[in-house]
Formats: structure tokens, sequence, C-alpha cells
């Protein structure tokens, strides 16, 4: 099906475009009343995600009602774990929990490379739905959790402010955590091959946990397997988003991937120098700049757009859009990006 609007795909290969296209980390549920209304019809996140149909509504919203020039299947990375044998659950206000864990080689006995097409159908049904749905509107979106990131929510069980248990895996087990960061990395191969087999255009890799390694351990336990999947991924763009890892811009220049996910924290003109000119950007507005009036959220997002100017981008903010952004503030920031010249 040919893309009515296929300014994403044009700017992460690096082709010139009329205007920068624009899309919200997050975009899919959080913020939009819509969303919470499906959400409320069931059960909670888990049963939202595994029905294809809802999965595909939440993940059309904001092209709707936003108007961004793409969709993010909605999903979780956490879907991995549990396709490779770790359930998960979704506490209400305090995110993702693992009644098991995985700390020892019997542990890791226990779990299975998923496969993508059987182990998560859901969100290949979902995919398929979207893009029939979508009927070439705009590019559709699939994503994966970074080998790091997964394994840190593996082993420690829930979200944390320091991953320690996590951290003291890698130093304590290396051959452990070598084990099973190359069976996350595998099953990762095989879901976002399947992704796209269902119709995903482009593929983001999230490691949201990133910023927490020290430059040489993101290297070894990072950087390595998402090396990986780059390479093994050749069937459609790729972009990496890399949250806090601002010691990694020069090495992750050489990734066989198109795009570059940049944080607020991260300058422009210097990620710029550290990655060269022959990857796209994307990013990078601080989250909370959308809190403030409209005539701040104009300028911030100008200033952000100048920086950029006349080279590769793709316009998004620095993380995921917060819970509490009021719509009419996103629409403010996705419509300053439209008018740009
Ligand atoms: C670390 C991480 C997770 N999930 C994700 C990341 C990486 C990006 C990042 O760093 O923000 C990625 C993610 N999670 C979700 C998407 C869907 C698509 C999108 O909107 O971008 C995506 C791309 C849906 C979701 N994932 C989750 C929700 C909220 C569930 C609900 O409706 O109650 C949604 C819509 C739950 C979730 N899932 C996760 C946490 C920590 C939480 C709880 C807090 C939160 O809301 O972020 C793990």
């Amino acid at each position: 099906m040919q893309l009515q609007n296929d300014l994403l795909l044009r700017a992460a290969r690096g082709e010139k475009t009329e205007r920068t296209p624009v899309w919200l980390m997050r975009q899919a549920g959080r913020i939009l009343p819509e969303y919470r209304a499906v959400r409320e019809s069931v059960s909670g996140f888990i049963e939202l995600a595994q029905t294809p149909e809802l999965a595909a509504e939440v993940t059309i919203q904001p092209v709707d009602i936003l108007g961004v020039d793409a969709a993010i299947i909605f999903s979780d990375i956490l879907v991995i774990p549990e396709a490779m044998g770790l359930p998960y659950e979704m506490v209400e206000k305090r995110g993702p929990w693992f009644p098991q864990t995985v700390r020892s080689e019997s542990d890791l006995k226990k779990l299975r490379v998923a496969d993508g097409d059987n182990d998560l159908k859901y969100v290949i049904d979902a995919i398929q739905i979207t893009k029939k749905h979508l009927n070439g509107r705009v590019p559709l979106i699939g994503f994966a959790g970074a080998p790091w990131t997964i394994f840190a929510y593996m082993v420690e069980g829930s979200g944390s402010k320091t991953f320690s248990k996590s951290r003291e895996m890698l130093y304590r087990e290396p051959v452990f955590s070598h084990k099973l960061l190359q069976l996350i990395t595998d099953s990762t191969i095989n879901y976002l091959k399947a992704q796209i087999r269902a119709g995903a255009d482009l593929v983001q890799i999230f490691d949201s946990w990133a910023g927490i390694l020290g430059p040489k351990q993101y290297e070894e336990f990072s950087l390595r397997y998402i090396t990986q999947i780059c390479d093994a991924i050749t069937e459609a763009p790729k972009t990496v988003f890399a949250k806090g890892a601002f010691f990694a811009r020069e090495s992750m220049s050489k990734l066989s991937c198109e795009t570059i996910g940049l944080d607020w924290n991260m300058g422009i003109e210097e990620s710029r120098r550290l990655i060269g000119p022959t990857k796209t950007l994307q990013g990078n507005l601080d989250p909370a700049a959308l809190y403030g009036n409209p005539d701040q959220i104009r300028q911030a997002t100008i200033e952000m757009m100048e920086q950029f100017k006349g080279s590769r981008h793709i316009a998004n903010l620095g993380h995921g859009v917060y819970p509490d952004i009021d719509p009419e503030m996103v629409k403010i920031f996705i419509q300053t990006v439209k008018d740009f010249q």
C-alpha cells in the first residue's frame, strides 16, 4: 500500500522533505481522554494490549486527534519477557511487576527464545488491523526494548531508581548476564522481524535505562547487543533511542541504524558533531516544556527546530510525553513543527 504521508520514512533515510516530520514517544495512551475511555472498557492495560481491535483503535487515536506524522503500535516493551516465559503485571499507579525474576542459571533454564509470530500473535494481529485501518495515511512504527533495559526489568522484577540488583549482576555474574542478554537479543530480532512482516514501516529500540551504566559497561552489555539487532534487521529503517547515553553518542554513530534519538539533556549541535552527518537525529524537546503556556511552547519548539535546521531530523520530545500533559499543548508543539520553515 502506497503511503500518503511518508515524511517519517524519507527523513529516516536522509532524503529531502518538504517539512520535518513529527510524532511523540508514548503518544498512544497516557494523555488522551479518548484513550482512557477505551481503557476503562477493559480490566486494564494488559487486556487492552492483548485485544488487537482495541490496540489498533488507541494506536490510531493520536493520528486523528493530534495530527502526528506516524502511529506507534500500542503495546509495551515488557511483552518480550512474557513471551520468553516470564509474565508481568501492570500494577495501577505503580507500573510493571514480575512475580518471578531471573537471577540464576536455573531461572535461565525456564526461559525460551520468543519466536515473534506465535508468542506475540496479539501484537502481530494488532499491527495488521492497524495497517488496514490507517489505510496508508501515515507510517506505523513497531518497537522493542533494548536487551539491557529488558534485562534490567527481568532481574529486578519491577522498576527501580537505581536498578542495583541488575547492575550487581553485571559485576558478579558477567557470564550469566551475557547468556540472558543473548536470549533477549535473539527474541527481539525474531519479534522485530515479525512486526515488519506484519506491516511495521520502521522500528524503534528503546534503551530507557542506558544512562545508569558507565561508558565501558554500556559498550559491553548494551551496545554489543543493539549492534546485533541493527545488523540483523535489514527489512526496515531502525531508530535507536538510548536515554541518558550521552557518553555513547560517538560509538552509536557506528550502528547500522538510520536514526538516533536524543534526550533533552543532549546538546543538538554537539550531538551532530559527535554522531556525524550520516544519521537522522530524532528529538528532543524537554517533555516538561509542554507544561508551559502556548507562547513558551512555540518559542521552545522554534529554538529546537533552529538548532536542527539544515540537517536530517525527525521532531519529537526528548522522552515519552508525561501523562498529565494537556493534549491541547501537544497540538501546539505539533503545529509549530509543521509551520516551521
Ligand atoms: C520503560 C518502558 C516501558 N514501556 C515502554 C518503555 C520505553 C519508553 C520509556 O522509556 O518511556 C514503551 C512503551 N509503553 C507503551 C508504549 C505504546 C506506544 C506509545 O505510546 O509510544 C510504548 C512505546 C504503552 C504503555 N505502557 C504502560 C502504559 C500505561 C498503562 C495504563 O494504561 O495503565 C502504557 C499506555 C505501562 C508501563 N510500561 C513501562 C512502565 C515503566 C509503565 C508504567 C508507567 C508508565 O505509564 O509509563 C515500561
